[in-house]
């Protein structure tokens, strides 16, 4: 049975998926340590050869300092390649991490996104790799060098003098308690500073998002309230853990000059007493500055390495999600014909609140199906389904008498086309943001897509054309522009089946009757599903669907449905009479 990995196992994971760096730091960290530890034993020596007036031994101190640069020299060349080695491995970790992260969030299903914000999402895969990245790369470098030294230090201070070395143990055991203390404190801290940075990144995003409503709304005031009050806890937090983590080295240093003086003292009486030499307390004291540094460093270091682990748990949140389970490929490609059978399909979001419950429709090829209800009724549902953004509960839905979970997602998504209210541009040129679906389309396939939905006539009279750059999601294009292009982008890949959601808002009546030409083009000879807002589509339709509270309540062309004098009836002159009503 495969065991479960715990976190530190997993970050150590990461740390050597690059053993070439991995080696070079373990074998750079041994070596500037080792001379690290070999130039106070030396210094010593040399103070013994310069005892006083007339007492220097010039031959030795030449010799002493030739080793000495040597040795500092080496030290100062392998911290160096310590440091680079170690970078490396932190850029490559964030690097992974970031890649990985990404890639799941591409795998996950459309659900996982309602329960999310954005944000938090977002701050998982900059902020936490980043503090896992420095945390835990710097940090293990520093807890390595941090342990070899400590030990080294340890072998050259019982060389000098047991009894020394007690009180410097004693002292470091007390240093180490005392670290402890103030580390479990501040883990918990730094857990809630990194919630707050998440909850304070997915607000400002949501708000940067939905400036003209918030404006609109004149809710300025409140929204930066939400966010003042937010920001303030994530102040609180952060000071606190801030607080907490500046106090370990302080107390610390506090300890470890008390042990410098007791040093002092005892190494002088035991200089007289002739056991050790002058230049041994010299050595002595360079040694147990070396032992107490790592401690001083390590517990500084675990704050990094805890704020790392924080970080950690909410990467592996992330990447521990399962993705959604999909087919492979079919070796042929699959071009649908576009007869679709909703089969006693059943659905809900949340399992206590059923929603489209029995739900039977037969769609044959090259129809066009207008979907009407009002709000909430389960249309744009319905889209999801056909599209497998989610799961049917029950029931099944056929395509050319497949089920749709025969095939990918991506098998079944390449033959549809959706074009949604929600337009949605990427930062790129005109002609890229056309071409999403067809990377590899040529100029003229572009052009003729555009001019087919009739983007190319203001696309041209643009001053850099198709080069023009969309900036800030379309912010320098109009809506009715925008959705121009989004149906270009349809056109160009010409898939079997259209899905498309007419925009409410927005658009002036002439880029609305340009719209509906280029829908209605788009949509000859393909099944269509259009969620209707507009009396024309309805009156173009070969069959509309009624939806209401998830279920079908009335299907058929509009006079046939007028006729009936039932809920469509209603629901047409309460929302259609009037054209151009949205819903
Ligand atoms: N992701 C979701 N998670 C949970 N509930 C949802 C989700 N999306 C929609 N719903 C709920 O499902 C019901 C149907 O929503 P749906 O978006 O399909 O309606 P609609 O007919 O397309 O409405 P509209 O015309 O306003 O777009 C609504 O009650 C809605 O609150």
């Amino acid at each position: 049975m495969k065991m479960k990995k715990t976190l530190s196992q997993r970050c150590i994971g990461y740390l050597t998926c690059y053993p070439g760096y991995f080696a070079a730091s373990l074998s750079s960290a041994l070596i500037s340590v080792i001379a690290s530890l070999l130039g106070p034993f030396y210094i010593g020596r040399s103070v013994d050869v310069m005892l006083g007036p007339g007492m220097v031994n010039f031959d030795s101190v030449l010799v002493i300092l030739k080793l000495l640069s040597v040795i500092y020299i080496l030290n100062s060349l392998f911290s160096w390649i310590l440091t680079y080695c170690t970078n490396e491995i932190s850029y490559r970790t964030a690097n992974n991490l970031r890649h990985q992260v990404f890639d799941k969030i591409n795998k996950l299903p459309i659900s996982f996104y309602d329960h999310n914000s954005h944000g938090d999402i977002v701050s998982r895969f900059i902020n936490d790799v980043d503090t896992i990245s420095d945390g835990m790369v710097q940090g293990m470098a520093n807890l390595l060098t941090g342990i070899v030294t400590i030990f080294g230090a340890i072998g050259f201070m019982l060389y000098i003098s047991f009894q020394m070395t007690v009180v410097v143990i004693i002292s470091a055991i007390g240093t180490y308690f005392m670290a402890r203390f103030i580390t479990r404190k501040t883990q918990s801290l730094f857990k809630a500073q990194a919630r707050y940075l998440g909850l304070l990144n997915g607000y400002a995003e949501e708000s940067i998002a939905g400036q003209n409503v918030i404006k609109a709304f004149t809710c300025e005031d409140r929204s930066f309230d939400k966010f003042r009050s937010l920001n303030q806890e994530l102040y609180k937090k952060g000071v606190r853990a801030q607080f907490f983590g500046s106090l370990t080295n302080p107390s610390t240093r506090l300890v470890n000059n008390i042990t410098y003086a007791i040093i002092g003292v005892s190494g002088s009486v035991l200089t007289i007493l002739g056991q050790i030499t002058v230049g041994d307390i010299a050595s002595f004291l360079i040694y147990s500055s070396l032992f107490a540094k790592p401690f001083n460093d390590i517990t500084a270091v675990f704050t990094q390495l805890q704020s790392a682990a924080a970080s950690a748990k909410r990467i592996f949140y992330l990447l521990d999600l399962p993705a959604e389970a999909d087919r492979p490929e079919s070796s042929s490609p699959v071009n649908f014909k576009g007869h679709i059978i909703f089969e006693h399909v059943s659905f809900a979001y949340d399992q206590k609140r059923p929603l489209i419950q029995d739900f039977n429709l037969e769609v044959t090829p090259g129809k066009k199906i207008a979907i009407a209800g009002h709000t909430g009724a389960g249309k744009t549902t319905l889209v999801n389904l056909l599209m497998r953004f989610y799961e049917l509960n029950e029931g099944r839905i056929l395509i050319d008498g497949r089920d749709i979970t025969s095939f990918s997602r991506s098998e079944l998504r390449r033959n549809f086309g959706m074009v949604l209210q929600d337009t949605w541009l990427f930062a790129g040129t005109i002609r890229e943001n056309i071409a999403y679906g067809m990377p590899d389309a040529t100029d003229e396939q572009i052009i003729a897509a555009a001019t087919a939905s009739d983007a190319h006539s203001f696309i041209r009279r643009l001053p850099q054309g198709y080069e023009t750059i969309i900036t800030d999601a379309g912010g320098n294009l109009s809506q009715g522009q925008k959705q121009l292009l989004t149906i270009a982008r349809v056109m160009l890949v010409d898939p079997p089946i259209l899905i498309l959601d007419e925009a409410t808002s927005n658009i002036d009546t002439r880029t609305e009757l340009r719209i509906q030409k280029a829908f209605l083009k788009m949509m000859n000879g393909r099944t269509s599903f259009v969620i209707a807002h507009r009396l024309s589509t309805i009156r173009e339709a070969d069959e509309i669907i009624v939806m209401d509270q998830g279920h079908v309540v009335e299907c058929g062309t509009h006079e046939e449905l007028l006729n009936k004098d039932g809920y469509y009836s209603k629901l047409y002159n309460s929302q259609f009479s009037q054209e151009n009503l949205s819903i």
